[in-house]
């Protein structure tokens, strides 16, 4: 039988995606609550969910298979004991301070269908919505100030980040952000009670449980020996080095980890925000995560003497250290927005470097960014635009939104 999960590539024919259609979490986005929750702005509702729809469609019109996140886990959970551990667990993480107890929260959630459930806990529960039957003393209203009793999750439609398949197993990831902390037990039910996955024994590279953070906007599979990860605001450093040598010491295929550094601000988030594969030899980069000379840090980690030892050596050209793991002569570093300072700025802020491969040459991005895509067309890529009026408010483009499960070899 087939493996569920199979990634060896950031370019390879896509076969398979996990996307999770933006809904009702979206409507319980306020102002107050905007950063925190890791938004710009609020999105309109049915226009991002028809621009996602066309997204989905666009992939389906290629002959990619697109599943969705809420679907599996709604499909997932049909077990009633296992319906109540997922809602303990996911009160356990996420429920927010207020006078109603666990066991109400829990009663109400689980009066809900499967489906039903899912978007609920997705779309989190406000206040207004139970009756507790108890009145609450004024020092409570003062503590007590967020709406809800269990937090909106509106980062969900980026189903790049919460999990990332490498190889025939995947990450599970540690969030490094609270908002986005429960994102991950999704992926973590599905792969271990969905009869899609169960059939086979899906290696977990890393688990949620880890320590340290790492979000799959870093994880970026340049090709079946190699994975470059981003030292970012949301990746540490810990995390990489635990992944490499669980990598090392359970698989064969991988050989080495690119841990590539990039500043760590709100735009640059993850690094495939700045950077990304869209051919064997071309690679979109935004022109400001590079020093004056084109110089970052690039750590290159290898097997150590030992398993719990690696060997690292640090590079400073990134053109170079690809060209070295890739085995290239030439590559072509295509700068978002042309390289012109405020183009490039305007359209990484909209995703413009964000591109989904969906085969070799053959690139999703953002209508909004005209001069990134008219470049990439320039260097002999086919680029499929998608609508983003809506969809980029959430600061992802298309690579966020998608989390390859199955690509063909290349
Ligand atoms: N792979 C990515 N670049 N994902 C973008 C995620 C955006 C999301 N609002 C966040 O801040 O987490």
């Amino acid at each position: 039988m087939k493996h569920p999960l199979h990634v060896a590539s950031e370019i390879g024919e896509l076969q398979t995606v996990l996307l999770k259609r933006p809904g009702q979490e979206l409507e319980n986005l306020t102002p107050e609550y905007l950063q925190p929750l890791l938004f710009d702005d609020i999105p309109f509702l049915p226009v991002i969910q028809k621009e996602h729809d066309y997204f989905a469609q666009t992939l389906r019109n290629r002959g990619i298979e697109v599943l969705y996140l809420e679907k599996l886990a709604a499909e997932a959970l049909v077990d009633k004991s296992l319906r109540e551990e997922f809602v303990d667990q996911m009160l356990e993480e996420g429920r927010a301070e207020g006078n109603v107890s666990h066991q109400i929260l829990k009663e109400y959630l689980l009066s809900f269908s499967n489906e039903d459930l899912v978007q609920k806990i997705m779309s989190g529960v406000r206040k207004n919505e139970i009756e507790t039957g108890k009145s609450m003393q004024l020092h409570e209203f003062m503590q007590d100030h967020s709406p809800f009793y269990l937090v909106p999750m509106p980062n969900l439609y980026f189903t790049r980040d919460p999990a990332a398949v490498i190889g025939d197993g995947l990450t599970i990831n540690k969030m490094r952000e609270t908002a986005r902390r429960r994102e991950s037990m999704f992926m973590e039910y599905v792969v271990k009670h969905h009869p899609r996955f169960t059939s086979h024994n899906v290696p977990i590279w890393l688990d949620r449980n880890y320590e340290f953070p790492i979000e799959g906007g870093d994880e970026l599979i340049l090709n079946e020996e190699t994975i470059a990860i981003g030292v970012s605001a949301r990746t540490s450093a810990k995390a990489i080095e635990r992944l490499a040598l669980n990598l090392f010491s359970r698989q064969e295929k991988f050989k080495r980890v690119l841990a590539i550094e990039i500043p760590k601000c709100r735009a640059f988030m993850h690094l495939d925000t700045v950077f990304t594969m869209v051919d064997y030899d071309k690679f979109t980069i935004h022109p400001a995560i590079q020093g004056p000379q084109g110089n970052m840090n690039i750590y290159v980690l290898e097997k150590g003497p030992d398993e719990e030892t690696l060997k690292i050596t640090h590079h400073t050209s990134l053109t170079e250290s690809l060209k070295e793991v890739l085995g290239l002569k030439d590559l072509v570093l295509i700068p978002c927005g042309g390289g012109d300072a405020i183009a490039s700025a305007r359209e990484q802020w909209n995703d413009g470097s964000n591109t989904l491969a969906i085969a070799p040459g053959v690139v999703v991005t953002y209508d909004r960014n005209y001069v990134s895509n008219a470049l990439l067309r320039e260097h002999g890529i086919e680029v499929i635009e998608i609508l983003s009026s809506e969809l980029s408010r959430g600061r992802g483009g298309p690579r966020c939104m998608s989390m390859p499960i199955v690509r063909k070899d290349i």
